[in-house]
Formats: structure tokens, sequence, C-alpha cells
């Protein structure tokens, strides 16, 4: 049995996450993502830089490894190293760091034309490495870069090399897919193959997603004889990325029956927090953490859910800490939309709910997006009782937007019937907005929510007359969705923003007195 009970992870999101295109994290950004990988999603070991890339990467990594050594996690934080020595080594120790992860040239092109060198003389430089990290008390793990193409063309290099390092004071031998050029049967089969070979060594397989194999192939490593994979939040990774941690941990515990230390509910968690500091935002069908993969849009499923949860596989959104959710649109059926009544507790006469159906049909047919939170606006309008009651609105506003000057907002809203005015100053038209907005909330001695995630679409065909569709995401202890619409994006933000304060005015009534109710009221200027 080559399939091994417990298969470690090692998250490389700081360092190869972070050769995606664009992404630079801050040595603080570092340190709260490495908490939360090891505290909380607890991976097993996590890869933070690069030696030698720069100032702002040896600060990184010494917060993380300054808070790595009080908690006891030194030894689970790894640093990518060059056969230089001694400066890889000297940038770890000067780091703080423990474990070097050394990169070695697993294909005989890589050292022909990159290195210039003969493996003879690649091996010696490698012990000498070696040696040296562990003169300054530093574990080392080896790197076969480009591996797979090792394997496939110069399968006795490759070999060698492994054979050279079994024998050296080595904790890993990591094995990647450098160019993701592998199938997943022929990672069964050079896995397998050196498992055999060496069936002592500690390999980990190291995948790249350039033909959306990876998961398959960490699937097909670990099958045959890995006893660690790599992967990144999110996928992040230099072209396509790397394996998923998401997809890798899900899959692994539902196709295997090896363990992992990974605990699933904090994965929506820490891939949010990854997706906010890397600026890189998750596609809404991204598996396990995308936005809509726990969403059924189609009627006929709803109603199968209904009946006996017909429509569940096994990846259950309440394993990754999330809900299910029943999108609204022109393939609702009516048990969509009775989904959504029950989230916000309204309950309609069956009259009343083929009437909405019928509406928020119509809607989708014009593409036009329905939230939850859209629901009592809707029903209102189509049953006209009037049930919404409209706690604030936005009386007037007078925005600026010019060269050399800060745009300005100059805010009237009316509160439960009292008005309140604002000026505010922001980086942008809808930022002085929210700041009006705030300035006059604090007066009142009110909380708003969170803006989690600002979203505008503007249909396609470039037409400047064009509606712009803004979904803003609130968090509130409760995540609330509120969409504007308007020809103009900085209205249509504002709209769904009013919809919001009504939303999270009835929310709190009932808990809060308004004492300045029925008076005029001016706030100080900014
Ligand atoms: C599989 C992976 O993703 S590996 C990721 C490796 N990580 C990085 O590359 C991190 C970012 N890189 C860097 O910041 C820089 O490339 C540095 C600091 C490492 C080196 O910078 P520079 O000195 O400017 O060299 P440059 O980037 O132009 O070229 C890389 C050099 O490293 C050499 N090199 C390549 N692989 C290795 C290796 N495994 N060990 C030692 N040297 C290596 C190359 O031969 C080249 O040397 P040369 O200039 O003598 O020909």
């Amino acid at each position: 049995m080559r399939l091994h009970h417990q298969i470690e992870i090692m998250d490389t999101t700081l360092r190869d996450g972070e050769q995606t295109s664009g992404v630079s994290f801050l040595p603080s950004e570092k340190l709260q993502i490495a908490k939360l990988l090891l505290e909380e999603l607890k991976v097993d070991r996590i890869e933070v830089a690069s030696a030698r890339v720069s100032e702002g990467e040896l600060e990184g990594v010494k917060k993380i490894t300054h808070w790595a050594t009080e908690k006891g996690y030194l030894d689970r934080v790894e640093v990518l190293g060059f056969v230089d020595t001694p400066a890889s080594v000297d940038w770890l120790v000067e780091a703080g760091a423990k474990v070097l992860n050394l990169l070695t040239k697993g294909s005989l092109n890589h050292l022909v034309h990159q290195l210039k060198k003969t493996p003879e003389r690649h091996f010696a430089d490698i012990k000498k490495c070696i040696d040296y990290a562990r003169q300054k008390g530093i574990a080392v793990n080896v790197y076969l870069e480009d591996w797979s193409s090792g394997m496939r063309n110069s399968k006795e290099y490759t070999l060698s090399l492994i054979d050279f390092l079994k024998d050296q004071q080595v904790e890993r031998i990591m094995l990647p897919d450098t160019l993701g050029i592998l199938k997943p049967e022929e990672v069964a089969t050079f896995i397998a193959e050196v498992h055999a070979t060496f069936p002592k060594v500690h390999f980990d397989f190291h995948a790249h997603n350039d033909y959306d194999l990876s998961v398959a192939n960490v699937l097909e490593a670990v099958k045959n004889g890995v006893k660690g994979v790599h992967s990144t939040i999110n996928g992040l990774g230099e072209r396509a990325g790397n394996a998923p941690l998401e997809s890798v941990a899900a899959a692994l515990s539902d196709f295997t029956s090896t363990k992992l230390n990974i605990q699933e509910n904090k994965i929506y968690r820490v891939s949010k927090l990854v997706e906010q500091f890397s600026g890189l935002h998750i596609p809404s069908n991204k598996p396990v953490v995308g936005e809509n993969v726990f969403t059924q849009t189609a009627g006929i499923h709803a109603d199968g859910d209904n009946k006996k949860n017909l429509y569940f596989n096994d990846l259950l959104p309440e394993r990754f800490g999330r809900t299910r959710k029943y999108a609204l649109g022109k393939t609702s059926g009516k048990a969509n939309i009775l989904k959504n009544l029950m989230e916000l507790g309204i309950s309609l006469e069956p009259d009343e709910l083929t009437k909405v159906t019928q509406k928020i049909i119509e809607l989708g047919d014009r593409k036009e997006r329905v939230t939850t939170e859209d629901l009592p606006y809707i029903i209102s309008d189509v049953l006209q009782n009037n049930s919404i009651r409209k706690d604030i609105s936005i009386e007037g506003y007078h925005m600026t937007h010019s060269k050399g000057l800060k745009p300005t907002v100059q805010l009237k809203l009316n509160i439960l019937g009292s008005s309140y005015e604002a000026h505010a100053s922001g980086n942008g038209q809808f930022d002085s907005f929210m700041l009006a907005v705030q300035e006059i909330y604090q007066t009142l001695g009110k909380k708003l929510p969170k803006l989690t995630d600002f979203s505008v679409s503007i249909p396609p065909g470039g037409k400047t007359d064009a509606f712009v569709e803004t979904v803003i995401t609130w968090d509130y202890g409760r995540i609330i969705k509120t969409k504007g619409l308007d020809s103009d994006q900085t209205v249509a933000a504002m709209m769904a923003t009013e919809k919001m304060l009504n939303i999270i005015e009835q929310i709190t009534l009932g808990t809060t007195e308004n004492t300045n109710h029925g008076n005029e009221y001016r706030t100080a200027a900014r």
C-alpha cells in the first residue's frame, strides 16, 4: 500500500503564491496570513519567502520567525534558498529561520543551460550548502526544480540526484512539476517509481496548474506514495498558479482514506483574507471558495432540495464555514423564492408568491440581478402594500470631482423624519459619500456595517449611457448584499447604500431610540 495514513500540507501562498504576477504582500500582511495558516487552518508547514529577495522580504520573515519562536512553531516555517553558499543560508540566519528549502536542479536541461555546471559540480555545491546550513543549525529540505521534465527527459540524472540526496542530512525531497506539464497518469508512474526506488525518503509533491490538472495530479501523487503536498490559498502562484489548498483538502478528504490536519471550516476565512491582501478577486465559480459554488440557481434544484436534499453532493457548504444560497433570477421557481423568504422570515399567500415569482422572472429577463435583500422591496412594489418602511432616505447631495482637488460630497440624509447634513472629502466620490454618512451616524451614536465587497457591472456593448449595476456586500454580523442601478456609478452605489441603511435600521429598531426625532440637525463640516 503506497498511500500514507497522514499527509502533510505545506502551504506556499507566501512564497510561490506571491510569485503571482502583480501580487506582493506587506510584512504585516504576511504575518497575519501566517498566523491564520498555522493556528486556525492548521497547515503543517508554511513556506514564507525566497532568500535574498529584498529588505522588505527580510523584514516579513523576521516578523514571522519572531512570532513563530514565541509559539514554538519555528520548525514549521520554511524559506526557499539557492545553491549559493553562504548567501542564502546567511540570509536565513539573519531572518531567524530554521528550515531551508534548497532549490537544486531536478533536470539536466536546467542544470546545463541555466547553471552551466556538470552534475558532479552541482552535487558538490549542494553538499557544501547542506553542510553549511546544518552547521548553522538549519534543517534542509531539497527542491528538485523541473523534476517533471527531468523524469521525462533525463531520468538517469534525476534519479542520481535523489540517490545522492538520500545520503545527505536532508529531511524531505520535494518534487515539483515546475511547469505544470504532467498528466495524472505520468504523475502516478513517476511517483510510484521514485517511491519504489527510495522507499525510506519523505517525498513532497508540488503541482502547478497550467493544464488545470493540479488537483488531479496531487491525488495521483498521494495515491502513489508522497507524504506531503504543496498548495496555495486560492491557487495563487506563477502563471496559472499552484494547486489550490481548498480543492486539494476537499479532494483528499473525500476521495482517499488519508488524514489531514486541515480545519476545513477555516478555509473560507483564510481565502477571503488572502483575496483582500493579494487584490486578486476569487472567481465566483472557483470550487469551495467562489461566491456562487453553493448557490442553487434552477427552480427544479430548489424544489428537489425542499423534498429530500436531492441536489446536494458531499461538498456541503457548512464544512467550509459557508451556507447554501438559492439565487433569484429568471430560472427561479417558487421554491427558490420560498427559500429566500424563509431566510428573511417573510411568508406570503400562494397567489402573492406567484406574482412575486413572475416579477423576479421579468427582472431576470432584463438582466437585472436580484439579491435576497431586494425581495422585500419587490414584494412591496408588486403587492403595492407599502410593507417596506423607508426610514432613511437621501434627501439631497452635491458632489464635486475635479482635477488636482479631492472629491467632496455635501449630503442631506433624512432619518426617521429628521434631516441631517454633513460634508466630507475622501479618496473618491463614493468614499466621500460614505465619510459623510459616517459623520452623521457617529453624531447619532449609530454603527455602520463594514463594506466587504463592491462590484460594478456595466452591460457589454460600449454604450456610455448604459445602466450600471452596483452590488455592495456589507458585514453587519450577518452578510447583507444590496444593489443600486443608475447610469452613474456613484449614484448606483449611493442607492445600494441607502437600501443597506434601511435594512440595518430595521434590524436595530426597537433596540435604539432616536432622541433627535423630528428635529433639524446639522453636523460639523469636515
Ligand atoms: C520553482 C520556483 O518557483 S523557484 C523560485 C525562486 N525564487 C526566486 O527566483 C525569487 C525571486 N528572485 C530574485 O529575487 C532574484 O532572482 C535573486 C535575488 C534570487 C537573484 O537575483 P540576481 O542576482 O539579480 O540574478 P538573476 O535573477 O538575474 O538570475 C538568477 C541567477 O541565479 C542562478 N540560479 C538559478 N537557479 C539557481 C539555483 N537553484 N541556485 C543557485 N543559483 C541559481 C542563475 O543561474 C542566475 O545566475 P547568473 O546570473 O550567474 O547566471
